[in-house]
């Protein structure tokens, strides 16, 4: 699409209801993400985690003291160039794309916002054309035009943003080049570097920014986004399910809602009586309960792991003990990468001795490691048999098998 394709499309008449909308510009081979006023039933064809993308900071899911830090930068118009890190899903884009929607307001973000994803413009081409073009031109409006952003009032609107998403996938001699280019341009121009990992990005990338380290998101938090989407997109899910739902998407608020919404889309309408229901609240769809979420996320359930512990804890005879597990993992399917982490979980509520404990974790850390390195499943699984008996034999099969018998 060209960029006056681009144009056309922001000014079609629309509804009242805004939603940020997504473009590929591969003319310029990047990714650009565009502000745009989109029809209702647009925004009901968005994925849940673009339709419930944070508007605004105080939407934003947990991470209270750095919004509040950024507020405050904000308020000062005083901000830096920000690094914001930490696992996936966890809002460092979304934190950014609301601070800049309420600095520029959505009209003039196209204008102000260059976006950039490392990950496919990782060269040091992009850096030296793209950002450079882009910083050093001169913004063709003035900050008291910026209708319903806070510019006008803190005076930001000088600035422009350009975001780096996944800079630690960024080449070296890239991130050397920006590294002069954030000096160059600090006058007119703020970067927001966002990454997984620091340990990827050169020291002096990180010495020119304020970091802000985005940790995984607490259950409550996780809840509150989830029970909120249940009640708008009317899912029929049972309590326990949702519980499931959160503790197994482990802090990454974008794993909850492509898993709600994966669960939702293959529940099927009941059949209901008298006539069809004509608003989507009406229709009622089956259940989603544990088994649903489960095999949505392709987590080993809860029995199965406490199966396979029970046998391994009870069982010295290695090979029956092995027949049973690879028996379990063929019918239902299961992993032993996935085994290996819900069993160290299982693993740790039990009362053993430092040693035994010791020589589980030890021990499975490692098969885990050879496992991610190509190891052969199958070897791999005789390993984790024989790790988990030989932190038994530690403490003798009494001690063990008593643990079990208190625990059920
Ligand atoms: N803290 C949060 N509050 C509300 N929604 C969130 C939060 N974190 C993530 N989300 C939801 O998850 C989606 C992905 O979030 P986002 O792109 O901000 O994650 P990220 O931390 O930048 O991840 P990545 O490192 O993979 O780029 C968002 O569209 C939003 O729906």
């Amino acid at each position: 699409m060209s960029d006056y394709e681009d144009e056309m499309e922001l000014d079609a008449p629309v509804s009242k209801d805004k939603a940020i909308q997504f473009s590929s510009d591969n003319t310029a081979g990047k990714q650009k993400r565009i502000v745009a006023d989109l029809p209702v039933e647009a925004e009901d064809n968005l994925p849940w985690v673009e339709k419930y993308r944070p508007s605004t900071l105080g939407d934003v899911s947990g991470h209270q003291d750095i919004i509040a830090t950024i507020n405050r930068f904000v308020e000062q118009n005083k901000l830096p160039h920000l690094l914001l890190y930490g696992p996936p899903g966890t809002g460092k884009t979304s934190t950014i794309l609301a601070l800049a929607k309420q600095i520029y307001g959505p009209k003039n973000m196209r204008q102000m916002v260059l976006e950039l994803n490392a990950s496919d413009d990782r060269g040091i081409d992009v850096v030296r054309e793209q950002i450079k073009t882009f910083a050093s031109t001169k913004q063709i409006f003035s900050a008291s035009t910026q209708q319903g952003s806070s510019t006008a009032k803190f005076g930001l609107g000088a600035f422009k943003l350009i975001i780096l998403d996944e800079a630690d996938a960024m080449t070296s001699a890239a991130q050397m080049a920006l590294r002069r280019i954030m000096e160059k341009y600090t006058a007119n121009t703020r970067f927001c570097i966002i990454a997984n990992y620091t340990h990827k990005l050169s020291p002096a990338l990180l010495s020119r920014c304020t970091r802000f380290r985005f940790s995984p998101l607490k259950k409550e938090d996780i809840r509150r986004l989830v029970d909120h989407v249940i009640s708008q997109e009317h899912v029929n899910i049972a309590p326990d399910a949702v519980d499931s739902l959160v503790s197994l998407s482990k802090g990454d608020m974008r794993r909850a809602l492509n898993v709600l919404q994966a669960c939702h889309a293959g529940s099927r309408p009941l059949p209901m009586k008298g006539q069809p229901p004509i608003k989507e609240a009406d229709i009622n769809y089956e259940l989603i309960t544990n088994d649903t979420i489960y095999s949505c996320i392709a987590a080993p359930h809860p029995e199965d792991i406490r199966l396979i512990m029970t046998t391994m804890l009870s069982t010295p005879d290695i090979t029956s003990c092995l027949n049973t597990i690879n028996a379990l993992k063929s019918s239902r399917g299961l992993a032993l990468a996935d085994i290996l982490t819900a069993l160290a979980e299982e693993l740790q509520t039990l009362e053993v001795s430092a040693a035994t404990r010791v020589t589980w974790l030890q021990g499975l850390a490692e098969i885990e490691y050879r496992l991610a390195g190509g190891g052969s499943e199958a070897v791999q699984t005789g390993g984790m048999v024989g790790v988990v008996r030989t932190g038994c034999e530690l403490m003798g099969e009494k001690g063990v098998g008593e643990k079990m018998s208190v625990d059920g």
